[in-house]
């Protein structure tokens, strides 16, 4: 058995079909709303190989010019991100038992070739919270860290419907997607991968 870092949670297969069916069916409609980009990175200005977008009041994007960044309107429309789904305000407040909402929720969406590259989450100045992520339709290999690049890293497969929490000790881990497995699940019709990652952004706590 895999012995996680203090502060990670994983739930394997949380959701069931239904949920991941109704949720897939919110995030077309957000997708509507705020249609997809390709993020790049700061200063190289290198294309990621994941689409993203957001829903909520804070939506995560990252461009050549002002890098990584939250900000309340879509990049290309400059409209403001379509609200939270309730059925996530949800989720977040029953698994966290936090008395205040995330945010931000990240949609990132994985071609069966994308991949993430090791990485913190810390554009956010609420660290108390922990980031909920929730894997939708083919499986993938995920890496968890230690809070510093060079730490030893271990490796597992998240399926549809699983939850992750980096929280407490490990909300800064290092962390990142190795692959895509394609055919592994029938959510999506067209295959690949969607992650739904819900944060906290601006202070909550005093
Ligand atoms: O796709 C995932 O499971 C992780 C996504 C992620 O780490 C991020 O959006 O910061
Ligand atoms: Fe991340």
């Amino acid at each position: 058995m895999l012995q996680l870092p203090d502060g990670i949670r994983h739930l394997p297969h949380f959701l069931s079909r239904a949920e991941q069916e109704d949720l897939v069916g919110e995030i077309r409609n957000v997708v509507a709303a705020a249609p997809l980009f390709i993020p790049q990175m700061p200063r190289t200005g290198q294309p990621m190989s994941v689409r993203m977008t957001n829903c909520g009041p804070l939506g995560w994007v990252t461009d050549k010019e002002k890098g990584y960044r939250y900000q309340a309107t879509h990049p290309e429309t400059g409209v403001a991100w379509p609200p939270m789904p309730h059925r996530l305000l949800e989720l977040w407040r029953h698994l966290t038992r936090l008395a205040y909402d995330p945010e931000a929720c990240l949609v990132n969406f994985y071609s069966d070739e994308a991949k993430m590259g090791l990485h913190q989450d810390r554009d956010e100045a609420e660290l108390a919270a922990p980031v909920l992520s929730i894997s939708l339709g083919n499986s993938c290999l995920f890496r968890i860290g230690g809070p510093q690049r060079k730490d030893r890293t271990q490796s597992f497969r998240l399926d549809s419907g699983d939850i992750v929490l980096l929280g407490g000790p490990s909300r800064l881990n290092f962390h990142g997607v190795d692959r895509i497995y394609p055919e592994t699940s029938d959510l999506l019709k067209k295959g690949g991968r969607i992650n739904l990652t819900l944060r906290r952004v601006t202070p909550a706590t005093p």
